[in-house]
């Protein structure tokens, strides 16, 4: 941050993005959004989606300084993404969270303006058009984005199986081995979805994400938050708020399957 006459101007939050990242602002296709039922359309023609995961392909748990993420072998098509609005097949290659400061807010996709307490991305990589996921970051149809909502309720053991091995990464920039983990088990029974054209919520904020947002939310209590909130950003201070604001739909239509 920096002291300019009264005003404090954060020079690191979503607010300052576009001075190195032009397209925060000028990009016609940025995310998150605010997801209004009533002005999404149904589309029938929408495939289910398929998500075949291989818990062998899970590798490694890292705290990178902004988020909590678990990454995946994408050597092979041991798990992948299909159906859904697009055509191919797109790898995982990691997944994480953003979560905030209290339990009232986290998640950076909000439903009809309500927010929910975290909010998990699972991404995936288009690998039958490109070679790996920093070329296929910079494509339109580059990155599929699978975004789950965390609603506070019952504890959610899947769920805790991560936040066990939380104890090896607290410091930023640290990593471990975290094999076996198969992240179907953090998905929700049903597999209802929005879909839209965004972006990376993070810089670069790369306009290459075919958005999947899951209607149904899975449960976390508020004694797992707070697990999140212990691990540590830089300089020692606690892990949270790590959510871009809803941006403009700017005339995109968000559609669903149900
Ligand atoms: C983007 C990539 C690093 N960022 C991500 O992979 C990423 C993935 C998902 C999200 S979210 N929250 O939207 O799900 C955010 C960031 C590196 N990278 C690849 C090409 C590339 C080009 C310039 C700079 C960095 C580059
Ligand atoms: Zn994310």
């Amino acid at each position: 941050t920096s002291y300019w006459g009264q005003g404090v101007i954060p020079l690191t939050g979503p607010s300052s993005w576009h001075q190195s990242f032009p397209v925060a602002k000028d990009g016609s296709r940025q995310s998150p959004v605010d997801i209004r039922n009533e002005e999404t359309e149904r589309d029938p023609t929408l495939q289910p989606l398929v998500l075949k995961y291989d818990p062998r392909s899970s590798k490694t748990i890292a705290n990178n300084g902004h988020s909590i993420q678990v990454d995946f072998d994408d050597t092979t098509d041991q798990s992948v993404l299909k159906g859904g609005p697009v055509t191919g097949s797109y790898r995982l290659r990691q997944f994480h969270f953003h979560w905030g400061s209290c339990d009232g807010r986290g998640s950076e996709h909000l439903v009809d303006g309500a927010s929910f307490a975290a909010e998990l991305h699972l991404v995936h990589w288009n690998s039958e058009k490109y070679a790996d996921v920093a070329n296929a970051a910079i494509e339109p149809d580059g990155l599929a984005v699978v975004g789950v909502f965390l609603k506070i309720g019952a504890a959610n053991p899947a769920l805790q199986k991560l936040l066990d091995a939380f104890d090896s990464v607290q410091k930023e920039n640290t990593k471990a081995d975290f094999k076996n983990f198969d992240p179907s088990t953090l998905l929700p029974p049903c597999l209802d979805f929005w879909t839209y054209l965004g972006s990376l919520t993070t810089p670069p904020l790369l306009e290459s994400v075919i958005w999947h947002v899951l209607k149904e939310p899975i449960t976390v209590s508020s004694g797992q938050m707070e697990q999140f909130r212990s691990l540590k950003f830089t300089a020692n201070k606690p892990m949270q708020d790590n959510f871009r604001p809803p941006q403009p739909l700017k005339g995109r239509k968000v559609r669903r399957n149900f």
